[in-house]
This record gives structure tokens, C-alpha cells and sequence, in this order.
């Protein structure tokens, strides 16, 4: 499992993010064989190796003959599905159109439709979009994930005028990512880099654990204090770990609640993409008996579900921190037992079977069926399954 993380300690454009790809080793004949199927003409794009702040990378020029057209989103769509490219390359593509033309219209007060791109629909900013989904498709990471984004500070001129810097649009795309600026003055994030983060980036913190197997600097154009690249890193899972993901844990500490409002939250977190919800008896300051929440999630599950612990339990805090689970393979089966058709969890590890469980509600039935014990039942059909385990 290959995750792509990119590292945006100085921003991100889209003519850094297509250099960090293509210098992760992408193959750029054809990379440019593909883009060669866009029908676009007026524009020559340059990919050399250069040199920024001390740094070796790939640097993307893409010269550009038109003076910036107003495309909107209709021109734009019409120019992708005109291409011979992947549906899959002119599908993403234009579901980032569609993200600028939201996020532009919101700031200029316009629907989507009606929106018409200056230097963001230009031909230079189309190679940058759909060169970008062309090279994620050619690398096919099974995720992206990006370090929060160092958007710059100050001002910068533009078709608009002088917009205040991360631009509106920037500003717009990176809803719900983390940013700083580090104090460097210059728009380090565009609104294409911020657009292709908000298209492919699944996750956003520190690295991923991982084994780093390739890594891809690439070059922006301006100088700055701090070396001017986005770095990409196409990290590996380790070999004995690739059944590892990572969950998020919460936990809150309540010692005020009606007992009887447990069960409802635990549903309520269930139903909400819970893992695993589990209460711990604690004594809490002043020796007071109380109860730990404990609830075991996906991470972009967090915040709903943190939420959803705020409104739903007495408690004004949650912690959370992430975890690394190692977990076997696992599929629900049904199977057949001298005691009747049983719904069993087969977990296996390299497709080799480890542990057979059978249902517990399933067993219940059986033993009510029967009228034998449950614990009757529960060992005749794990002995059963057992036997079977290896077939
Ligand atoms: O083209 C448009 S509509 C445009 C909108 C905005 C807003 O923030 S609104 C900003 N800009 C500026 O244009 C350049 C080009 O951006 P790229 O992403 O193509 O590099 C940049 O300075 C933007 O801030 C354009
Ligand atoms: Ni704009």
C-alpha cells in the first residue's frame, strides 16, 4: 500500500506538484503522450532538472502563447471530454473544475455555471489540472496525504488586483486543511495547488509511517528565504505490516451521568462509523467512581464523532489521539452445521485461515430452537467449524 505524502513547508502550486510527481521517477515520455491527448493548443511545457536553495528537483515551465481567455466551466469540460484521455483522468479533472468554479463563484457572488476563470482557466492552469490527475493516475497511490500547508503572507497582483495572500480562492479550496504561514511574505499556495490538495488529499498531518521509497522535489519559480519546493515521498508499507491502518481513539472521563444514557450514545457512535465503543469503570479526583467513554474510529470520522460525545454525554472535554492497528483479513460467511446454517467472521492472515467465529445472535437462536444451553451450542459449532476450518 503506497501512500503519496506531500510536504507543503513552502505552499504548493500546480507546476510544483506536477515537478515533485514527475520527479518521483514518473515517466515523463509518457506523461506528455498523455497530455498530448488534451486538444489544446498555444503552449510548450518545459521539464528540466534545476537547482533551488541547494535542492535538485524537477522543474515544470509550462509557456503559454494566449493572453489570459475567460474560459468557464462549460469550454473547459467541452476541451477534457473532447480528449482521448482515461475516463477516470477526465472524470477527476472535472470534478476539480467544478471545485474552482464553486469556490471561485462563492467569492465572486456567482453560481458555478456563470463563473469565468482569468488565469485559473487558462491554458497553463488546465496542463497544470489535468497534467496533476494524469500523473496521480500513472503513480496510482492507494492514498495522499499532505502536511499542513504553509500558505505565505502579504499581498499579490493579479487579473483581480491586489488580493490579500493565501487569495480568496486559496483561501476558499483549503477549508478544513491545516495552514500556518511561517512568515515568508509571497503566495506560496495557489489556488491550483490548493485545488489539487482539496481533489487528492485524503488526510493532512505528519508523515505516515512508512518506508520511504522514492522521494520528488519540485521547483517553484520565485526565490525565497526557505528552498522554494514541494516534496513529494511515496512511502511503502512495511513488509510485515501492510494490514496495518491507523484508527483515531477517544476517550472521555464522566463521572455525572445517568447511567441509563450510555447505552444511547454507544448506538449513536455505532451508528455514526464507530469501530469500537467500550466503557472502563475509573475513579476519578476526589475518589469518585466514574465511567471512561471510550470510542475507536476512523480518522476522518473524528470530529463527528467527538461531536457527538460533546452533545450526547454530560462531558466537556474529549481527548484523542491516533493509534496504528494491526488487523487479520475478515469476511462474514454463512455456514452449515449438523445444528443448522450459521453466520461465521472467517479472519485470515495472507489468505491462510486463522480463527472461525460463529455469530453469537446465531447461536442464541440455535439454543432457543433446540432448547439446549447457549454454551451447548457455542461448543458444538466451534468444534464443528473448527474441523472444517481448513476446507
Ligand atoms: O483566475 C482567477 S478567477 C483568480 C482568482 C483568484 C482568487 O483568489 S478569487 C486568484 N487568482 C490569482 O491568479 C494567479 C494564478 O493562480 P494559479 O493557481 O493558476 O497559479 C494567482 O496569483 C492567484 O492568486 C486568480
Ligand atoms: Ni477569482
Amino acid at each position: 500500500m503506497d501512500v503519496l505524502y506531500l510536504d507543503c513547508f513552502s505552499g504548493i502550486s500546480g507546476d510544483m506538484f506536477l515537478g515533485a510527481l514527475l520527479d518521483l521517477g514518473v515517466d515523463v515520455r509518457e506523461f506528455l503522450a498523455e497530455l498530448k491527448k488534451l486538444p489544446l493548443s498555444g503552449y510548450e511545457i518545459e521539464i528540466k532538472k534545476s537547482v533551488k536553495k541547494g535542492i535538485f528537483g524537477t522543474d515544470v515551465y509550462i509557456k503559454c502563447h494566449e493572453h489570459h481567455p475567460h474560459r468557464g466551466l462549460k469550454e473547459i469540460y467541452g476541451i477534457i471530454d473532447g480528449s482521448s484521455l482515461k475516463p477516470e483522468v477526465k472524470q477527476k479533472s472535472k470534478e476539480a473544475f467544478l471545485k474552482l468554479a464553486v469556490a471561485e463563484g462563492k467569492i465572486h457572488g456567482k453560481p458555478p455555471e456563470e463563473i469565468h476563470f482569468h488565469e485559473v482557466g487558462a491554458v497553463d492552469s488546465i496542463v497544470d489540472i489535468v497534467g496533476a490527475c494524469i500523473l496521480v493516475d500513472m503513480l496510482n497511490p492507494a492514498k495522499v496525504s499532505a502536511s499542513p500547508v504553509n500558505v505565505g503572507c502579504g499581498t499579490v497582483a493579479c487579473a483581480h488586483g491586489v488580493l490579500p495572500v493565501p487569495a480568496p480562492a486559496t483561501m476558499e479550496l483549503l477549508k478544513g486543511v491545516p495552514v500556518y504561514s511561517s512568515g515568508e511574505e509571497g503566495e506560496l499556495a495557489t489556488p491550483t495547488g490548493a485545488l489539487l490538495l482539496s481533489v487528492f488529499a485524503e488526510e493532512f498531518g505528519p508523515m505516515p509511517r512508512g518506508i520511504p521509497a522514492k522521494i520528488g522535489y519540485g521547483l517553484g519559480k520565485k526565490d525565497r528565504r526557505i528552498p522554494n519546493v514541494l516534496r513529494a515521498v511515496l512511502l511503502k508499507a512495511e513488509e510485515d505490516d501492510a494490514e496495518t491502518d491507523r484508527v483515531v481513539v477517544m476517550e472521555a472521563n464522566i463521572d455525572d451521568m445517568n447511567p441509563q444514557l450510555y447505552e444511547e450514545i454507544m448506538e449513536s457512535l455505532f451508528q455514526k462509523g464507530a469501530l469500537d465503543v467500550f466503557l472502563t469503570p475509573i475513579i476519578m479526583k476526589k475518589s469518585r467512581p466514574a465511567v471512561k467513554l471510550s470510542c475507536i474510529a476512523p480518522p476522518d470520522k473524528r470530529r463527528e464523532l467527538a461531536e457527538a460525545i460533546l452533545k450526547e454525554t454530560t462531558t466537556i472535554g474529549v481527548r484523542f489521539y491516533e493509534a496504528h492497528r494491526m488487523k487479520l483479513e475478515r469476511e462474514i460467511e454463512t455456514r452449515s452445521t449438523p445444528l443448522g446454517e450459521v453466520r461465521v467472521k472467517v479472519s485470515k492472515r495472507g489468505g491462510e485461515i486463522v480463527r472461525v467465529t460463529p455469530e453469537y445472535d446465531d447461536i442464541r437462536e440455535i439454543s432457543r430452537k433446540f432448547g439446549i444451553p447457549v454454551l451447548e451450542a457455542y461448543r458444538d459449532i466451534v468444534g464443528f467449524l473448527n474441523k472444517d476450518k481448513c476446507k
